[in-house]
């Protein structure tokens, strides 16, 4: 397992890791408080915050008229100290303040700026050619928006001017990426230390706009024992356990995956399967109903197609020591003959991937199996298969459960590697761990994506990948692939795209 994802504090990880973390708005909180108890001075946290910024917005806009929104919180303390600073720099600046500031560091930075701010009522709001500065509310929202400060963010993003966000678009809840009743929509958003689920998570991700992550000295103590182990998605997690064939190897040795087909929708295991093969699998077998096993043959050469009269002749070819993983219920219908077959697979004990038709028979298996199956287990929900197989999982936990959230509780639920798709999926393992994919491009939004994506992760594990890099891998890779190809894409496209990107992640390494 990668170091990486067993890192728990900066002397531990690797800066790279350690920058990828991604923290909830309690876990900042409790950073911040022991960097203040091992010595730093709040009002110098803030005087960085603003300035960095500041310096953003120096890098990135030539001289123009800039209004800052000020919230009566720190957030809104930082936006006074950007005021203050821009108006250094010799810019126009004007303020306006939603309330009075209700914090010792937010009343002093106000006092720093010194100017008056501007009722809401009197603002002039800036054109194209100017600013606005949305210092409104940071990680402390805890509310819906609504009267003045829902005005003010309505006219905001109405005005036509560019939006840079302090720390989080106001609005955003920062640990789920939900919007609370109205949300700034920044062009630019500047935060600190860590990216939030918020800045990753749909719909906050769109309203964050690019997203830069400030260093203003924090952590500056020891990090707290609990903070949960949550990263954004990049290669610097798992690149190192990418399987690299070794000169010894045969096809069994580089991993022989068995992937249960069905007898009417093929396409879906035809196409995981040859995502398998690109990703390196050795072997792939395609167990099928008989009438179906010339329409399997026909689609790749290389792969072995057997027929699977009874479930019987599964469980007899599972027991072949030279199976490495298990791919089932993708193009599978969910009910008895499904729910038969993945009992089964489960006792075979090897790593196994889940999708489609096979997750409806994971919500009915009994919960014993799941409980001492030995093999590892990924389970590939989109959101409409995670609410089937879920229900009102986390209910209990409040009714602001985010994507993150849930995935990590369905993890611990299930003791399997949870892979919640879509714009924004979700990596979650059952200690825990998590991983958000934020950057997927639309054109996977298309038929049999997900059967490529469950064939990849399948490919990797039969390769003994393990199933939690494996997966976030694959999330990766299928995503770039797509990214590469652009306009157009059709799920057969995405598996020959694999080989290139894998290719030159490796050189990189
Ligand atoms: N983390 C760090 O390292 C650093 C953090 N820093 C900055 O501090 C920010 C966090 O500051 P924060 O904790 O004061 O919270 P913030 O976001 O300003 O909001 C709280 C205020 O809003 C109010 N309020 C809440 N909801 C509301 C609603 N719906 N409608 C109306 N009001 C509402 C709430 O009122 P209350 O709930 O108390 O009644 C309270 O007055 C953080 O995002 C970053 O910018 C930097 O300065 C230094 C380093
Ligand atoms: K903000």
């Amino acid at each position: 397992m990668s170091p990486a994802f067993n890192e728990n504090s900066k002397q531990k990880a690797g800066a790279g890791a350690f920058a990828l973390r991604i923290v909830t708005a309690r876990e900042m909180q409790r950073t911040e408080q022991l960097a203040f108890t091992a010595g730093l001075d709040s009002y110098t946290a803030m005087e960085r915050a603003g300035r960095a910024v500041a310096d953003a917005i120096l890098a990135r806009w030539r001289r123009r008229p800039v209004l800052v929104l000020c919230g009566p919180g720190n957030n809104g303390g930082d936006g006074y100290i950007i005021a203050a600073t821009l108006r250094a720099a010799g810019w126009p600046v004007s303020v306006t303040a939603l309330a009075a500031p209700s914090s010792t560091d937010a009343r002093r930075a106000a006092t720093g700026w010194g100017s008056t701010a501007l009722e809401p009522d009197d603002i002039t709001w800036p054109e194209a050619g100017g600013l606005i500065v949305d210092a409104l509310f940071g990680i402390g929202l805890t509310r819906r928006l609504d009267g003045v400060g829902a005005n003010l963010v309505q006219r905001a993003n109405q005005c036509g001017a560019p939006i840079v966000s302090v720390d989080i678009p106001s609005g955003v809840h920062a640990d789920t990426g939900a919007m609370l009743g109205t949300a700034i929509a920044a062009t630019l958003t500047v935060t600190f230390a860590w990216c939030k689920p918020g800045h990753v998570l749909l719909p906050g991700r769109t309203a964050t706009g690019e997203l830069v992550i400030a260093d203003i000295g924090l952590p500056a103590a020891p990090l707290p024992d609990d903070l949960s182990p949550v990263w954004r998605n990049t290669p610097a997690l798992w690149r190192h356990a990418l399987p690299v064939p070794r000169v010894q190897d045969h096809k069994y040795s580089r991993g022989h995956l068995v992937a249960i087909g069905g007898g009417v929708m093929t396409g879906a295991v035809r196409l995981a399967v040859r995502a398998a093969r690109r990703a390196g699998a050795g072997l792939a077998t395609i167990l099928a109903p008989a009438a179906a096993v010339s329409v399997y043959a026909q689609d790749q050469a290389g792969a072995i197609v057997r027929p699977r009269p009874e479930t019987a002749d599964v469980v007899a070819y599972l027991k072949d020591s030279r199976v490495s993983a298990v791919l089932i219920g993708s193009g599978l219908e969910s009910g008895g003959e499904t729910s038969d077959l993945l009992r089964h697979v489960l006792a075979a004990r090897h790593a196994t991937v889940v999708d489609g038709g096979g997750l409806d028979a994971w919500r009915d298996l009994d919960h014993h199996l799941i409980a001492e199956r030995a093999g590892p287990v990924v389970l590939t929900p989109h959101e409409g298969e995670f609410a089937r197989l879920c229900g009102n999982l986390g209910a209990d936990l409040g009714p602001g459960l985010g994507k993150l959230q849930r995935a990590q509780a369905a993890a611990r639920l299930f003791g399997a590697v949870i892979v919640l798709k879509g714009p924004d999926t979700v990596i979650a393992a059952p200690d825990g761990r998590a991983i958000v994919n934020g950057e997927a491009p639309a054109y996977l939004a298309t038929a049999g994506s997900g059967d490529v994506l469950a064939g990849l992760i399948a490919g990797l594990l039969t390769q003994g990948m393990d199933a939690f890099a494996a997966s976030a891998a694959a999330v990766w890779l299928h995503a770039e692939a797509a990214r590469r190809f652009g306009p157009g894409l059709l799920a057969e496209d995405l598996p020959d795209l694999l080989p290139k990107v894998i290719a030159e992640l490796s050189a990189a390494s």
